[in-house]
């Protein structure tokens, strides 16, 4: 879908990151074109003066769409919705809308900040590698063990049912990367890991996918 005339989005993004993968998935399910900015995490260019006027955080995702500029995948993801409604990535009912927001909080606040970048680069330098190891493991384990059971009475081919919401937009990345980043086995979870097979055959989680982005290397495994 073309987005009204305008000029196109741009999207500061990391082919691994998953807080970019997020938004990626909300363009994706929208039909939104956009423009992909690279910003490489590992060479540390989210620390470079011009993009600090962009997101003064040094975090990727962000996203510009004219004069706004909008960081945070929480933020960006609600403002996409707000602006191209169709499909909603939030369900009327108020209770699976509550959930949806609990799912995504559990991965925005309760693991993902656990196993930043930054974070575990100060761990392995200051302690060592098995304890970095160990402190991404217990955040995982403890978020996927709460969100394995807010799910699990109300999960059907996705999160919260059938349709794809919110809280699938931060599952996906989320799952993928504890299997591909930090080996983390599915087996105690096994409302995420039906998700996370469902998800495999939608094309908007395909095209967000890391591997598929201009910046992933040739061989991501
Ligand atoms: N709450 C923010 C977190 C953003 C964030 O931590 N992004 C990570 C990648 S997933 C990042 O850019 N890390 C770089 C760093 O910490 O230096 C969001 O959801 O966008």
């Amino acid at each position: 879908m073309a987005n009204s005339g305008e000029e196109k989005l741009k999207l500061y993004s990391y082919w691994r990151s998953s807080c970019a993968h997020r938004v990626r998935i909300a363009l994706s399910l929208k039909g939104l074109e956009y423009e992909y900015i690279p910003v490489n995490l590992l060479k540390g260019e989210q620390s470079d003066p011009d993009f600090k006027k962009i997101n003064p955080m040094g975090t990727v995702p962000a996203l510009v769409d004219g004069g706004v500029v909008i960081s945070d995948s929480l933020a960006i993801i609600m403002y996409l919705d707000e602006k191209y409604p169709e499909p909603p990535l939030l369900p009327r009912d108020l209770h699976k809308r509550a959930v949806n927001f609990q799912a995504a909080s559990i991965v925005l606040s309760g693991i993902q900040p656990h196993q930043n970048l930054g974070v575990i680069k100060f761990i392995e330098e200051k302690i060592n590698s098995e304890e970095k190891t160990a402190w991404v493991t217990n955040a995982i384990t403890k978020g996927f063990t709460a969100l394995e059971k807010l799910l699990v009475s109300c999960a059907g081919k996705h999160a919260t049912g059938d349709e794809v919401y919110l809280a699938d937009l931060f599952l996906a990345p989320q799952i993928y990367g504890a299997i591909n980043r930090f080996q983390i086995n599915l087996e105690p979870y096994p409302t995420l890991a039906t998700c996370y097979e469902s998800y495999k055959d939608l094309p908007a989680f395909q095209n967000a996918a890391p591997e598929k982005q201009p910046d992933a290397p040739a061989s991501t495994s």
